[in-house]
């Protein structure tokens, strides 16, 4: 199989477990070549973010000019986006080199609840960024602000999804992390709604699912798989990385991203 590239839009992590860092760990782990735009310098660990600064409009869409220009990208994700500005020039530069597969992680606040995305920013992530998704994988209190209505149940992340859609958004994916009872994920299509039902592990082990996972679901499309396929197989994929996440640091640590790596060598 030809090496798919993958390039991931997003802050950055210098403790490994979210953001950019744990894109790229989890295109390596699926196989294909990873590439990285970054829209901010986070300084965050396992315990939260301290602080961070966007980088600037022009520098951004000149790293992407800079992949785009050289390599043949199958597969974008875009992760935390900040402010307006950051948006519109992802807009802009994606309408101009139309990658083939787009799946936007619409990052706000951060676990540890710090605020990644700018209030300003939610209105301008719905024009610009929801209508170039082929996939947009809100967790519950995104898709709450995404769609303008509390979420309390599997008929209430049904119509999130279906009001996101109806924002030009190809697939939507409401996942259920948040959820105490469970972690179903639930996939509106364009067609009909798929339940990816999860049990849900009590660990220090979820800094980064959200990246992870949405890394994952762009590293199987690229990879050819169907939708319903590359989202069951990337759920897969964060729920071992949980089960087998080592502890590290003092706070939410991030999950195991080797896994997929360590089982098709037989070693899992
Ligand atoms: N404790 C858990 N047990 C099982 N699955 C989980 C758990 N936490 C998250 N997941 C799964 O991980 C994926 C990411 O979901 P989640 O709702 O945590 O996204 P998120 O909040 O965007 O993640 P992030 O922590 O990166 O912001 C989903 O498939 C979800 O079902
Ligand atoms: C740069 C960046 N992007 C995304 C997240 C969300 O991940 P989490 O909610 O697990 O902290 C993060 N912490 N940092």
């Amino acid at each position: 199989m030809v090496m798919k590239h993958l390039l991931s839009i997003a802050g950055t992590d210098p403790s490994g477990g979210a953001g950019a860092q744990a894109d790229l760990k989890t295109f390596c782990a699926h196989g294909c070549y990873g590439m990285n735009v970054i829209t901010a310098v986070v300084a965050q660990n396992t315990q939260g973010v301290i602080d961070y600064m966007d980088i600037t409009p022009d520098l951004i869409a000149e790293q992407l000019e800079a992949v785009f220009e050289d390599i043949a990208v199958d597969a974008v994700k875009i992760g935390m986006v900040s402010v307006p500005e950051t948006i519109r020039v992802i807009g802009e530069k994606l309408k101009q080199y139309k990658p083939p597969i787009i799946v936007v992680d619409p990052v706000m606040v951060a676990t540890s609840g710090h605020r990644l995305l700018a209030p300003e920013s939610e209105q301008v992530l719905k024009t610009v960024l929801v209508p170039l998704a082929d996939v947009l994988t809100p967790n519950i209190p995104e898709a709450e602000v995404l769609a303008g209505k509390k979420i309390y149940d599997f008929s209430d992340m049904e119509a999130a999804c279906r009001a996101i859609a109806a924002m030009g958004a190809k697939a939507v994916l409401v996942k259920g992390g948040h959820r105490v009872s469970d972690a179903t994920d639930i996939l509106f299509d364009g067609n009909g709604f798929h339940y990816f039902k999860g049990q849900h592990i009590e660990s220090m082990s979820t800094h980064g699912t959200g990246c992870s996972l949405s890394s994952a679901i762009a590293s199987n499309l690229a990879n050819g798989m169907e939708l319903e396929t590359a989202v069951g197989k990337a759920k897969a994929f964060v729920f071992e990385g949980i089960k087998h996440a080592e502890p590290i640091g003092k706070g939410h640590g991030p999950i195991h991203h080797f896994y997929e790596m360590y089982k098709k060598a037989g070693l899992l």
